[in-house]
């Protein structure tokens, strides 16, 4: 379902007077208010077929005793109101009383068994209703992560997907449940109007249009009113987005140190103010055209229910319509005006709720559209040689390519270092020998198979990537290592020695089975350079033909690190290493490294090839060598020196 939008005017100054900026990830591009109040009702009936497909997978038998029930409970209420103008005709019947109440038993018997028969189909269709909405929920949830854990990586550095998914998650899975509960209610709802109608339309057919008279002016101000909401959510998507982010870094354990040690606390404050202000401003904005809706819509509805009365006042007097059939009319408009009040808020919460639904369908096929297309090829078992072959690429949004025209050549059993300065492409390049991004230009191969035609999630399973910014999982010790693969203890112990973990294990009382995670009773918190050896250790532990270690010893100690890059060198055997890293000192081990400058490679080659080349590796290696030489009596400052004196 889509809906369609209109650019949201700039936004208006604040209250004093000044015009509140509107900063880039606050600009709502695409954020825009929706269709009219028109198109929003013809979209109704699109919404409540969407709902009762999700509910319908979710589970059919609960859908149909929900709808079901309320529709057959309908016919009982119309069947109950005839019955009931029965039983008037024959009180107001002239004779003496116990005659006519005995005229009246079996009309009585009939409303009587209608109610009880309404009573117990609503009691099964409330409770089918009250079981499908967690189903329903959980189908939307499921539906949802299963495609955001398999678009394309690229799709998370893209701000208008970002909105849209904030909006699914936060508002479309919890409304999707509502959309379909609604749906069920304004059924209700609808019956309840309808029963009404039929009983007052056989009773006599002028009488059935009073009930519409009386449901115009709430409807149109019910729904206005939900309309108004939701544009001011749509517009504020941004910015609350930006305050979570803010109260995160306010509130939460982890920046709380920087926080202090940067005495952000005013300019973080300062942010939110910003932000909450254009928040409250909306929402006043917002509060004050409710309230005079609202107001307008009670107006005109006294001014109908009025006239509505006044008409049957008058059919009345001119002798159209007996006193029996008046006095059933009169609660035929009484219980059809309370049905009305729950299907006209229901109607509401219906179209509000199925605005967020539309933003969650809208995200869906959106993700949908960035899911990788299904590729027929297993990947080979394993290759020789991997080759980036002409490879260029440009982040979404991103004004120059990261990566141009790059070639790296690495065979099986090797090792090799991408070096260059910050951002010159190391990182996105070992995302794309990851199959985590696939070129826009250029070819990878495993020998002769072109990685582009291979099922991304089975290459990925033979491939491991430590990354530079590694996740820090909430998890055990060995579910933090083993990341979903099966628990192979020789394999675990292994792993954890070559990362040098153990020493790790060997502080925490509860071993493997330790949390690390200081949020839950029991939890622990590791220092950085232990947290690398876990992540290490996840390299070593999965059985691939690709490992990638990017930055792995940024927060090593230098034993530690020393010890990790001849275990990385070790482990190469049989598989093939690309080490990222800026301690040029250990890039020595490798078989070939790659010089990367604004995206480009610029040398390739052995050590000692660079070093004779005299280009940036050896002017980067230079200057770290001649660091460690001015600091001789160190036991680094020995080592380097020596490497020192080779360089020079
Ligand atoms: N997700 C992203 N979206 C847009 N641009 C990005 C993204 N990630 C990286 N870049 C840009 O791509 C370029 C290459 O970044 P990359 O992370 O590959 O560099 P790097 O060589 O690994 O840097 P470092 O040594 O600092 O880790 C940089 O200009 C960076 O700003």
């Amino acid at each position: 379902m889509r809906l369609r939008r209109r650019r949201r005017p700039p936004d208006r100054p604040a209250g004093d007077g000044t015009v509140l900026e509107t900063r880039y990830w606050e600009a709502h591009d695409a954020e825009l208010m929706s269709a009219g109040l028109g198109a929003m009702l013809r979209q109704l009936p699109a919404l409540v077929a969407a709902a009762l497909r999700l509910a319908w997978r979710a589970n059919r038998r609960d859908t149909a005793v929900a709808l079901g029930g309320n529709v057959a409970a309908g016919v009982f209420t119309a069947f109950g109101l005839l019955a009931t103008s029965e039983v008037l005709a024959s009180l107001f019947a002239g004779g003496p009383t116990p005659g006519k109440l005995r005229d009246a038993l079996p009309s009585l018997a009939l409303v009587a068994a209608a109610a009880a028969l309404r009573g117990v189909l609503l009691t099964g269709a409330g409770w089918a209703q009250a079981r499908l909405k967690p189903q329903v929920e959980r189908a939307a949830e499921t539906r949802l992560f299963e495609l955001t854990t398999r678009v394309e990586l690229t799709a998370f550095d893209d701000h208008d997907f970002h909105n849209a998914m904030r909006r699914a998650r936060d508002s479309g899975v919890p409304d999707s449940a509502t959309v379909v509960e609604m749906t069920v209610t304004a059924t209700t709802g609808a019956v309840g109007v309808a029963a009404p109608a039929v009983a007052l339309g056989l009773l006599h057919p002028a009488l059935a249009p009073l009930l519409l008279v009386t449901a115009v002016p709430a409807g149109w101000a019910a729904l206005r009113v939900a309309r108004l909401r939701y544009a001011a959510f749509h517009r504020l998507s941004t910015a609350r987005r930006r305050k979570f982010m803010l109260s995160d870094l306010m509130a939460e354990r982890l920046p709380a140190a920087e926080v202090r040690a940067f005495t952000l606390r005013g300019f973080l404050l300062g942010e939110y103010g910003r932000v909450a202000e254009l928040e409250q401003r909306v929402q006043v904005d917002v509060a004050r055209d409710q309230t005079r809706t609202k107001a307008a819509g009670d107006l005109l509805t006294g001014v109908a229910n009025v006239a509505a009365y006044c008409a049957l006042g008058g059919m009345l007097a001119a002798g159209m319509i007996p006193l029996s059939v008046a006095g059933a009319a009169v609660l035929a408009i009484r219980a059809g005006q309370t049905s009305l009040t729950a299907l006209v808020q229901s109607v509401n919460r219906l179209y509000e709720a199925g605005l967020y639904f539309g933003d969650y369908l809208e995200f869906c096929e959106l993700a949908a559209g960035r899911v990788p297309p299904p590729a027929a090829a297993a990947p080979p078992a394993g290759f020789h040689r991997l080759t980036a072959d002409r490879v260029s690429f440009t982040y979404p949004e991103a004004a120059a390519p990261a990566l141009s025209d790059v070639s790296v050549t690495v065979a099986r059993g090797e090792v090799i270092a991408l070096v260059g300065e910050n951002g010159s492409g190391k990182t996105t390049l070992a995302k794309l020998l990851a199959g985590l991004y696939r070129p826009g230009a250029g070819t990878i191969r495993w020998d002769e198979t072109d990685l582009a035609g291979i099922d991304g999630d089975a290459l990925r399973q033979r491939i491991s990537v430590i990354a530079q910014d590694h996740t820090r999982w909430p998890l055990t010790v060995r579910e933090n290592i083993v990341m979903g693969r099966p628990v192979q203890d020789d394999r675990l112990t292994e792993a954890v020695e070559a990362a040098g973990a153990d020493s790790v294990l060997a502080g925490l009382p509860a071993g493997y089975d330790a949390l690390l995670d200081r949020r839950f009773r029991g939890g622990h918190d590791l220092s950085g350079g232990q947290w690398q050896r876990i992540a290490a250790a996840r390299g070593f532990y999965r059985d691939a033909d690709l490992v990638i270690f990017d930055e792995p010893t940024s927060a090593l100690d230098a034993r530690a690190e020393h010890a990790l890059f001849e275990r990385i060198r070790h482990h190469a055997a049989g598989r093939t290493v690309v080490l990222i890293t800026h301690r040029l000192a250990s890039v020595r081990m490798a078989d070939r490294i790659y010089v990367l400058d604004h995206g480009r490679v610029t040398e390739n080659g052995t050590h000692a090839e660079l070093l004779r080349h005299g280009g940036l590796y050896a002017d980067l290696y230079r200057l770290q060598a001649s660091a460690y030489e001015q600091a001789p009596d160190t036991e680094d400052g020995v080592e380097a020196a020596a490497v020192g004196q080779e360089v020079s």
